[in-house]
């Protein structure tokens, strides 16, 4: 049997934590004493990914490698890290500079970097994400697909609402069919090819938060080329909010003990 070709990743690390409201960077802040950006990458190793690409803030790049020092995969072996300046107009902007690194990550690596090797693009802030949920979405990627992404069945009831005011009153003008809605995670996985060839078409509209694609995915879909939709996991959740913090804080403390949790 053939060994399949390693596997890479960029893990987007360069916010600032706005709602979050954190004094430093937001993927230094910790869950369970561990900063996010550390948990994130050091679960991605011991899901088989054979090195990182981590996009921080500028000014902070020598306390992202600190922090990101020794990660090792499953049977102790180091992987190489590479901590570089992400952007501070969007997070697009900063996805697409490490995957300007990636070429260099790949030969310290020794792993190929050809249009089929499976590349994830992956939050920091998505620090408590199953190893598992990891391995499938790169192996649907090496099963053929373009781009992967997890996402879960929405539970509430949404609502699309017309112009006006973020704080409202909005006039509400439709209901989609929840049923054909999902809340979309990281990590997106793709072929290196397709993602190179997305962001390269979107790089003039990721200047700024209001044009720039909420997600990778996205750029492949303007592509008009075909997105694959697999399940999600709860453990999969962004930090993004006080409440999100201390969620994910009592979540990592469980798992951390072996209590099982995790899963759908
Ligand atoms: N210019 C940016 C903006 C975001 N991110 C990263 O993209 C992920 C998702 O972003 P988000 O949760 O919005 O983080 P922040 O931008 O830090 O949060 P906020 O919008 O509240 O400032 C995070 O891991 C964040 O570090 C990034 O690399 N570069
Ligand atoms: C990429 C993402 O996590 C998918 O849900 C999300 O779109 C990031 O949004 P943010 O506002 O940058 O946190």
């Amino acid at each position: 049997m053939s060994v399949p070709e390693p596997a890479l990743a960029v893990v987007t690390a360069a916010g600032s934590g706005t709602r979050l409201g954190c004094e430093g960077p937001k993927a230094l802040v910790p869950v369970a004493g561990e900063p996010m950006v550390r948990r994130a990458v050091r679960l991605l190793a011991l899901a088989g990914i054979a090195g990182v690409v981590v996009t921080a803030p500028e000014e902070s790049l020598a306390a992202f490698r600190v922090a990101v020092e020794g990660i090792r995969d499953e049977a102790g072996a180091a992987i190489p890290v590479e901590v570089t300046a992400g952007s501070a107009f969007s997070r697009q902007a900063s996805v697409a500079r490490g995957l300007d690194a990636l070429p260099d990550l790949a030969a310290r690596a020794g792993a190929a970097l050809d249009d089929a090797t499976p590349v994830l693009v992956h939050d920091a802030a998505r620090c408590l994400t199953p190893p598992d949920l990891v391995r499938h979405v790169v192996a649907v990627v090496r099963s053929g697909a373009g781009a992967v992404v997890p996402g879960l069945p929405v539970t509430d009831t949404l609502k699309q609402v017309g112009e006006g005011p973020v704080e409202g009153p909005l006039p509400v003008v439709g209901t989609p069919d929840r049923t054909r809605l999902r809340a979309v995670q990281t990590p997106q996985g793709f072929r290196w090819g397709v993602l190179r060839r997305a962001h390269r078409a979107a790089r003039g509209r990721g200047g700024s938060e209001s044009t720039a694609a909420t997600d990778d995915a996205s750029l492949v879909e303007a592509l008009g080329l075909t997105v694959v939709m697999v399940p999600g996991d709860l453990m999969a959740l962004k930090v993004t909010t006080r409440s999100d913090l201390l969620l994910a804080g009592l979540l990592a403390s469980a798992d951390d003990e072996g209590s099982g949790l995790g899963g759908k």
